[in-house]
């Protein structure tokens, strides 16, 4: 296959057009120009090994690049003998943990994580039925210990972060958007927006999310951020910046001059993905209250609004159809099973990627901060639980199983913290503004 570079689209827009074959084209370039130059902390031969599409006999030859970047630490780059890889069959890569039932065809398994990722209504129950209220509450509490509000360690926060370069990566829905029932209605507050855009000319900031990198862009609409969109697999954000780090990797100008970085390494999976959204929406249609979602590198099909009964019937049908497709892997969210390459990339990645790519690889000075409410922020969470120093927090308002340290309770509790870290920064500790009722106030 030829690769041909076009020219960049604008910085928003990089998912249309021909830009595809641009990046793939320049990732190329890139190989061929740079050799085995770190970029990101892995290798870019290595990196582009972990694209394929196709079955074939060089399966080995790509499954042998890809184990060993999913055997790799987090922080320790993979390499590799330098030999350029071709672009094969995935089909041989063990499928991650989420993963697994599909291949095993344990539906129920399916079932029980639908189920056990859409909570009971946790607030209604104070009224519904006062003692499994008092029992949620108990339960919220033991589990509060475990997980310590992140507002209310703030200065155990602040004193880990004294000295080091704070570095904030931000998951989307259910984080600086409220779960709406419309996932297109998701918006994020202009009071949040004012946060997070004051929050990246302090620290270099990124969106970590499953949705589209062009659909999260558009409800964020900060150009001074880094964006990994289909769950890491779309990450984009300015060469340099906005609080004035500069950043490797490949870089293209956007229409108005600036230089811009980006990374896609599942890029080679779009016509699999395009072609099962469409049989997604195809087969769901009878199922009332579903939803197809295309987010570019990744599917979701949403049961939000669908009958629990319907559940099972809806997870059949995906899992069916995901039998022909060994390529792709399927994990699931809130009230959302999510359909994206089984490739070794996940947010953890992205967040690493990130990371290296501001030049902190294997660094002592950095506090990555992230920030997330669902499944597939438990890879970032992973990752930083494997660094010398890091600050997970789940969004949470009941007991979750997770690998965060610490917690919040909802987007606007992200909020707070988020000015207080901004507030921090700019001021230190002593000045400190008012912290009432569990919400923080800067006068
Ligand atoms: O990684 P994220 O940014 O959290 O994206 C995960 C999924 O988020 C969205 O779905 C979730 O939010 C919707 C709007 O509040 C809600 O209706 C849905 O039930 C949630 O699962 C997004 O629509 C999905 O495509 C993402 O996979």
């Amino acid at each position: 296959m030829i690769y041909k570079c076009a020219s960049a689209e604008s910085f928003d827009r990089f998912d249309l057009g021909d830009i595809e074959i641009a990046e793939v084209g320049l990732l190329r370039a890139s190989l061929s120009t740079i050799g085995d130059r770190m970029v990101g902390g892995v290798s870019l031969r290595s990196k582009r090994a972990v694209v394929c599409g196709e079955t074939g006999a060089s399966s080995c030859a790509s499954a042998m690049a890809v184990s060993s970047l999913v055997s790799a630490s987090p922080l320790k780059p993979s390499t590799t003998n330098g030999s350029s890889v071709s672009v094969k069959s995935m089909a041989g890569v063990a499928p991650k943990k989420h993963g697994s039932y599909v291949e095993k065809g344990h539906l129920t398994t399916c079932i029980s994580a639908m189920r056990a990722h859409s909570p009971s209504r946790f607030r209604s129950l104070h009224t519904e039925a006062p003692e499994a209220f008092n029992v949620e509450a108990a339960s919220y509490s033991a589990w509060l210990e475990k997980h310590p509000s992140a507002l209310n360690s703030f200065d155990k926060v602040a004193k880990l972060a004294k000295s080091k370069q704070v570095v904030v990566f931000l998951d989307y829905d259910g984080t600086l958007s409220p779960i709406v029932e419309n996932p297109d209605r998701a918006f994020m507050s202009d009071e949040m927006r004012a946060t997070v855009k004051e929050l990246a000319t302090c620290f270099p900031t990124a969106i970590i999310s499953g949705r589209a990198r062009a659909k999260v862009y558009d409800f964020v609409q900060l150009s001074e951020l880094y964006y990994a969109g289909s769950h890491g697999m779309d990450i984009m954000g300015p060469a340099k910046s906005s609080s004035g780090y500069k950043v490797s990797g490949t870089r293209v100008k956007d229409k108005k001059g600036n230089d811009v970085v980006f990374f896609q390494p599942a890029s080679e999976y779009l016509p699999v993905v395009d072609k099962v959204c469409s049989i997604l929406n195809e087969i769901t249609k009878t199922i009332k209250g579903s939803r197809v979602e295309h987010n570019k590198y990744c599917v979701s099909v949403h049961f939000r609004l669908v009958k629990e009964e319907l559940w099972e019937s809806l997870a059949t049908k995906v899992q069916n159809v995901l039998k022909d497709y060994p390529m792709l892997r399927l994990t699931h969210g809130r009230k959302v099973l999510e359909v994206r390459p089984a490739i070794a990339w996940d947010k953890g990645k992205a967040v690493n990627y990130l990371l290296n790519s501001l030049g902190f690889a294997d660094s002592d000075d950095v506090l990555p901060v992230y920030i997330g409410d669902d499944r597939t922020d438990e890879d970032a969470f992973q990752l930083l639980n494997g660094m010398k120093h890091a600050c997970s927090i789940l969004v949470s308002n009941s007991p979750k199983s997770t690998k965060a340290s610490l917690s919040l309770r909802e987007p606007a509790e992200v909020m707070d913290f988020l000015r207080r870290l901004v507030h921090w920064k700019k001021w230190g500790p002593e000045k400190r503004n008012g912290f009432q009722n569990g919400r923080y106030f800067i006068s």
